[in-house]
């Protein structure tokens, strides 16, 4: 008897990025917010900073195949996402935690992570084992039973960590993760965003440039649309000007990079 094989099963499993973009355009609304954009991230935890407005959200949801690109090519883990094609595979092995991410405010923490898992299509006795690793690797063990409406802004923001990163997702994209987190929780994320870079390939889109000095191994600079700047965090460091604006060589460096761009001398 001749079996049929899927198109999955004969996909190639090796590939030269996890993410690779060619002159990506993606629209926001009627704006064209990525606009020509040159991108390839492999394995490590990406940060990616730049001004309010710049694309970084958009190019997220680009990523997480939310929107489909206007023009230029788009690859996540080997798979063209610009066609037509089915995927539910790859949406299976990328994490996303949005920068406003929705939950039923009646759940419970342990619910929603278990929803989430569902919906990824997670095998069903996988499913108890992965979400309580999820919480326990956002700190949030003794707070897996509490409804999601009588945790706190922080809290919540975890447990959108956690519903992105509970299907060991090979993309993990993090929009604005460590918005509201103290300093504790921030310090014990940058550990798992470390952790993570082994074997993923994490993108954490950020305002806070000293996240990404700690915690990334490479720093994406993006300004309407185009990328600025791709380097690891002391090239940015390195880049800064003496007496420049920031309190931090990397914020020194972040604001240098963008002023040359803007000047037209990057
Ligand atoms: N739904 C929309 N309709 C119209 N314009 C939009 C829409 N979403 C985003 N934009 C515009 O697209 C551009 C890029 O927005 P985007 O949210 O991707 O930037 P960002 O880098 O994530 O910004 P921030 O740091 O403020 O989160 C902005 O000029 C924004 O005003």
């Amino acid at each position: 008897m001749v079996r049929s094989v899927s198109a999955g099963e004969t996909a190639p499993t090796t590939y030269a990025w996890a993410v690779h973009a060619q002159q990506l355009r993606v629209r926001a609304g009627r704006r064209m917010a990525v606009d020509g954009l040159d991108l390839a991230l492999g394995e490590g935890v990406h940060g990616l900073l730049g001004p309010n407005g710049a694309g970084k959200t958009t190019l997220m949801r680009a990523l997480a195949t939310v929107l489909r690109p206007a023009g230029g090519t788009l690859s996540v883990l080997g798979q063209r996402v610009n066609g037509r094609l089915d995927l539910r595979r790859l949406r299976q092995q990328i994490g996303y935690l949005p920068q406003d991410f929705g939950f039923y405010r009646r759940f419970r923490v342990r619910e929603f992570v278990e929803y989430i898992a569902w919906l990824k299509q997670m095998p069903a006795r996988d499913v108890p084992g992965a979400v309580q690793r999820a919480i326990d690797r956002v700190g949030l063990t003794d707070r897996a039973e509490h409804r999601m409406r009588t945790l706190s802004g922080g809290m919540r923001r975890r447990v959108g960590v956690a519903q992105a990163i509970v299907n060991d997702p090979r993309v993990l994209l993090l929009d604005e993760p460590t918005a509201g987190l103290d300093p504790d929780q921030r310090l014990q994320f940058r550990a798992l965003l470390r952790e993570l870079a082994a074997d993923t390939c994490v993108l954490v889109a950020t305002h806070l440039v000293e996240d990404v000095a700690a915690a990334c191994t490479d720093v994406v600079l993006l300004d309407e649309g185009r990328l600025v700047f791709q380097g690891v965090p002391a090239d940015l460091a390195a880049a800064a000007g003496g007496d420049g604006p920031g309190d931090s060589p990397t914020e020194r460096g972040y604001s240098e990079l963008m002023r040359r761009h803007r000047e037209g001398l990057a």
